[in-house]
């Protein structure tokens, strides 16, 4: 059975005026998949009359349909199955009752959930509540879309479909189907949606809308090219050349959300590069900016009450315009605010770089293993290379894990690092100053890339982030070790300046004359 999208019927959010079965009709002439029939107040007799009506519809259009909770109501009119919530009536007694083949789904909303829909043989589960949702009075709290990624991993190796549910839109559809893909490429079957095509006024439209999303990400998703070979040395320094050349001829807006401790230094570091900075946090501009800027920093050093709604706005905006977005979650481990502000931001839009140092880039991993105090890293990884590489194919970007050795991955490949100057870990920001070249790297690498590449299906062109990230930690390294060399560096009060104007100074072929820089196993 197609779950690809699954319509959810709620009477109560018609637009006024509007019947029931025109809604229907044209939403299942925009392409709705399958149609589930939600009656939340109905009297049996009312329910029974809006079934039948809704499964004659369905049946013209060749759609099956699904009864919400109520066995009697899908055996009266004989529906294709029914979909149960877990305090409905259980689905082995279900299945006794139901006619052979017919469908069942359970909502779920956690491990346990889908574990026991393993053992009782649903054939499709619901997940969510992805998000808050007006539509219905949620009994535990949303799982986001990262959420969704674990409970998908539970289905590897069985038959049953999932599809999520819980304040999906066009808006955040794309979100949705880059975030919950699992660690396993465990992807959704499907996406089920109440209000944004029943309280459309134009339901065919609005289902058009959302099957081209749907269709396109899911392309975009499994298409995703097997980069096996192994890059040489010289490759990946041509490609950081192209990128280095692209931010000065380019010269991209780099819109940053940073802290207030490094605030100037980041706004210098972009300048130093050949880009322009604009620092900006307010929720009311993200919107216009987005429209300006050609990537986005994010960086949660000093977050204030406000600052994750204008971070959320920003990160969103910038998904629907194609740009990429850096992530720095600083001190991630020191709060639970900030933990929490991470996961928000995360359910709410796709990075397309994380960079962290090692206690960070655990904590958002939620592991034990390198340990920091506030914003400083005091550990390490016993195996670099793998949790680097990990923890960008479960985040689906490119992920800099830094130190004194930076490692950088997509996913597949990871490159070890292993330029720089202890002075870089004596003064405060240098990971942040980082994170700003990163954004004007990705910003150049994302420009460069053909704009035929603006395919609905992506959050981004198709860039090489992978060589943006690396080319921006060479920028920064390197230039540190010309700095401190200098007569005139004597400490960290003298190197801060002298890194600017040797950032200013690289050019590629210092780079690659310099560079330590290896594809890794
Ligand atoms: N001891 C060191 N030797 C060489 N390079 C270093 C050293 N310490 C840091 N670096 C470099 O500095 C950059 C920032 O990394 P670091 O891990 O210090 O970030 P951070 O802890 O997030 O910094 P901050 O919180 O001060 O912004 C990286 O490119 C890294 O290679
Ligand atoms: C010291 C410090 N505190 C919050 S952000 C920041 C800058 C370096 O990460």
């Amino acid at each position: 059975m197609d779950l690809s999208l699954y319509l959810v019927t709620d009477r109560s959010l018609l637009p006024v005026g509007k019947p029931h079965l025109e809604a229907l009709e044209q939403a299942l002439i925009g392409g709705v998949t399958v149609v589930q029939i939600r009656e939340k107040v109905a009297d049996t007799a009312e329910f029974l009359r809006v079934a039948r009506e809704s499964k004659a519809l369905c049946d013209r259009y060749n759609v099956p349909l699904l009864v919400n909770d109520r066995v009697d109501i899908a055996l009266a009119i004989n529906a294709r199955g029914v979909h149960l919530g877990q305090s409905d009536m259980p689905i082995d007694i279900a299945r006794k009752l139901m006619p052979k083949g017919s469908i069942i789904g359970i909502s779920c909303n956690s491990l346990h959930d889908v574990r026991r829909a393993r053992e009782s043989k649903a054939d499709y589960v619901g997940l969510g509540a992805v998000w808050d949702t007006q539509t219905k009075k949620l009994t535990s709290s949303p799982i986001g879309v990262r959420g969704l990624g674990v409970l998908l991993e539970a289905l590897d190796g069985s038959d049953i479909q999932a599809v999520a549910i819980g304040g999906i839109k066009s808006t955040n559809l794309a979100r949705l189907l880059h975030g919950s893909v699992s660690r396993t490429n465990h992807t959704l079957d499907g996406v089920a949606v109440v209000s944004d095509i029943v309280a459309s006024p134009n339901p065919e439209t609005a289902a058009r809308r959302l099957k081209s999303i749907f269709n396109a990400c899911k392309r975009c998703i499994l298409d995703s090219p097997a980069q096996n070979f192994v890059w040489s040395r010289g490759e990946i320094l041509d490609n950081v050349t192209t990128i280095m050349d692209g931010v000065r001829t380019l010269s991209p807006l780099v819109h940053q959300m940073t802290n207030i401790v490094v605030s100037n230094q980041s706004a210098n570091i972009t300048l130093a590069v050949g880009a322009s900075p604009i620092m900006a946090t307010a929720p009311e501009e993200m919107s216009d900016l987005s429209k300006l800027s050609n990537g986005l920093l994010v960086n949660i050093g000093t977050l204030v009450g406000g600052s994750v709604q204008g971070m959320l706005k920003g990160g969103y905006f910038v998904n629907a315009a194609k740009n990429p977005v850096v992530l720095d979650p600083v001190g991630v481990g020191a709060s639970d605010f900030r933990k929490s502000s991470v996961n928000e931001l995360l359910n709410a839009w796709q990075p397309t770089v994380i960079k962290g140092n090692a206690g960070e880039l655990a904590a958002l991993a939620g592991s034990s293993e390198a340990a920091s105090k506030g914003v400083d890293s005091t550990g390490g990884f016993q195996d670099p290379i793998n949790f680097t590489r990990q923890l960008a194919r479960k985040e689906r970007c490119v992920v800099v894990l830094t130190g004194e050795t930076d490692y950088v991955s997509d996913g597949k490949r990871v490159l070890m690092l292993k330029n720089g100057h202890s002075l870089l870990g004596k003064v405060t920001g240098s990971g942040c100053m980082l994170g700003s070249v990163i954004t004007a790297y990705c910003a150049a690498a994302n420009a460069l890339a053909s704009e035929d590449d603006e395919h609905e299906g992506r959050l981004t062109r198709s860039g090489d982030f992978l060589s943006a990230a690396v080319g921006a930690v060479l920028t920064l390294t390197i230039a540190s070790e010309f700095a401190a060399k200098r007569e005139d560096v004597h400490g960290m009060g003298t190197f801060l300046p002298a890194l600017l104007d040797e950032v200013a100074a690289l050019r590629p072929e210092n780079i690659r004359q310099l560079a330590k820089v290896e594809e890794v196993e």
